[in-house]
């Protein structure tokens, strides 16, 4: 496996990759818990004394959540309480300049590296050690720390290329959600393991299903997923109505896998049994066999939380992956808050994941510490629940 922080000693050069990557709002970038878990990794190394250059990116070229570091510097500084120097630029005179100038304890950010052209390609570990970019940097460092778990499906170059010239170790973030994110395929547990299943990407909670047949012994499905689940089913639920285009092309994509999932699985797949809908600006609840083609549906039902909550009893295990409704509606969080609650109230194994159900934690302020993970990944999240290796990770343990 992989070397960690245990691993590196005191007063170093040390080279993190963060993933600082958040929404912006009007060019304003959103605090979020990315900032608060990485900062734990980055003091760490500097109470260990190590000099400290942090690597990370923002969007994506072309997007306009494409912007510098300088607000993720200060936003980072707060959570670690200690000064953040910005660069702004990733590897020229300036950034060498200012890497070399740096005292022990001392943090320095540098630039967005996608704004570097060696970044984004996905290339193979041994291409990325060779581009300009990793060769000019390296030389200043003693070693490499990847804390970016959040990225680790990307194989971009200050993901893959450092380890194959630096002595690498994974941060604190890395080590806790790979643990976590991996725990259904690697451990064993004493009794059943449960899958929650929402959300607006039926994709990916499809593959995440066909991928773990074996060691899944309940999925409590909900949010769009579920009704195109329910659809298949027979009812009338899972239809764009009213203008949304949420389900009808997700259904053309997936149809044929639900259906074949329903068949083989049917007896583990939970559906909701009642949803809730928006009525004279008040939530309003039906069941699922007298539900016509007409409205809206925006959550589970209070019968659905009920009964979801006994099978989250009694189980081992808990996996959490998309919402159930539409959460960010308070009139519509019933589903989501009600099983995270019924998970919290029980000393079973959890993991939340997924960007925006890891929201709906702090948003009903529900404690972090009631769940043994909160993922703060997305992509890397979901490929952790299928078994899918993730190149950055892969990267550190063969360092
Ligand atoms: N019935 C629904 N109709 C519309 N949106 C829904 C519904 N149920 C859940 N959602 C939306 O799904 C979103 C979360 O889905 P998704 O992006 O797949 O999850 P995550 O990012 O957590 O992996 C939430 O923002 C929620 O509003
Ligand atoms: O936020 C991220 O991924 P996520 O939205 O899947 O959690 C990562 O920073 C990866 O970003 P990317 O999807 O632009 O490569």
């Amino acid at each position: 496996m992989f070397k960690t922080l245990d691993d590196i000693g005191s007063g170093k050069r040390v080279l993190v990759r963060l993933d600082l990557n958040s929404p912006v709002e009007d060019g304003i970038v959103k605090d979020n818990r990315r900032f608060a878990r990485h900062a734990r990794t980055v003091r760490e190394l500097v109470d260990a004394g190590h000099r400290v250059v942090v690597m990370a990116h923002q969007g994506r070229p072309g997007r306009d959540s494409f912007v510098s570091l300088a607000q993720h510097a200060d936003l980072l500084a707060e959570y670690v309480e200690t000064p953040v120097a910005f660069v702004d630029e990733v590897y020229g005179e300036a950034a060498i300049e200012a890497i070399r100038s740096l005292g022990a304890g001392e943090v320095l950010m540098l630039e967005n590296v996608r704004m570097c052209a060696d970044e984004l390609p996905e290339n193979a570990p041994e291409d990325h050690a060779e581009s300009e970019f990793v060769r000019t940097l390296a030389p200043e460092f003693d070693c490499y720390v990847n804390d970016a778990y959040s990225a680790a499906h990307r194989a971009h170059a200050s993901l893959v290329g450092f380890p194959q010239v630096l002595p690498s170790y994974a941060g604190r973030v890395m080590e806790s959600e790979y643990e976590a994110n991996t725990s259904i395929a690697n451990r064993e547990f004493d009794g059943p393991v449960t899958m929650v299943l929402g959300g607006a990407k039926a994709t990916d909670v499809i593959d995440v299903m066909s991928a773990l047949d074996e060691g899944v012994d309940h999925y409590l499905l909900g949010g769009i997923v579920g009704e195109l689940f329910l659809r298949a089913a027979g009812y009338d639920v899972g239809y764009d109505v009213g203008g949304t285009e949420l389900y009808d092309h997700q259904w053309e994509n997936n149809e044929e896998r639900i259906r074949t999932l329903l068949d083989e699985r049917g007896d583990r797949i939970h559906l909701p049994v009642d949803l809730a809908y928006e009525d004279d600006d008040a939530r309003a609840e039906i069941l699922v066999e007298g539900i016509e083609k007409d409205r809206d549906l925006l959550d589970v039902g209070s019968l659905t939380v009920e009964r979801y909550g006994r099978v989250i009893e009694d189980s081992a295990a808990v996996f959490v992956k998309g919402a159930l409704g539409v959460f960010e509606d308070e009139r519509f969080a019933d589903g989501t808050v009600g099983v995270l609650e019924s998970i919290a109230s029980t000393d079973c194994f959890s993991v939340v994941g997924g960007g925006d159900t890891s929201r709906a934690i702090e948003l009903y302020g529900l404690d972090e510490g009631y769940f043994s993970h909160v993922s703060i990944a997305g992509g890397a999240y979901v490929r952790a629940l299928t078994g899918e290796s993730l190149p950055a990770v892969d990267a550190l343990v063969e360092n």
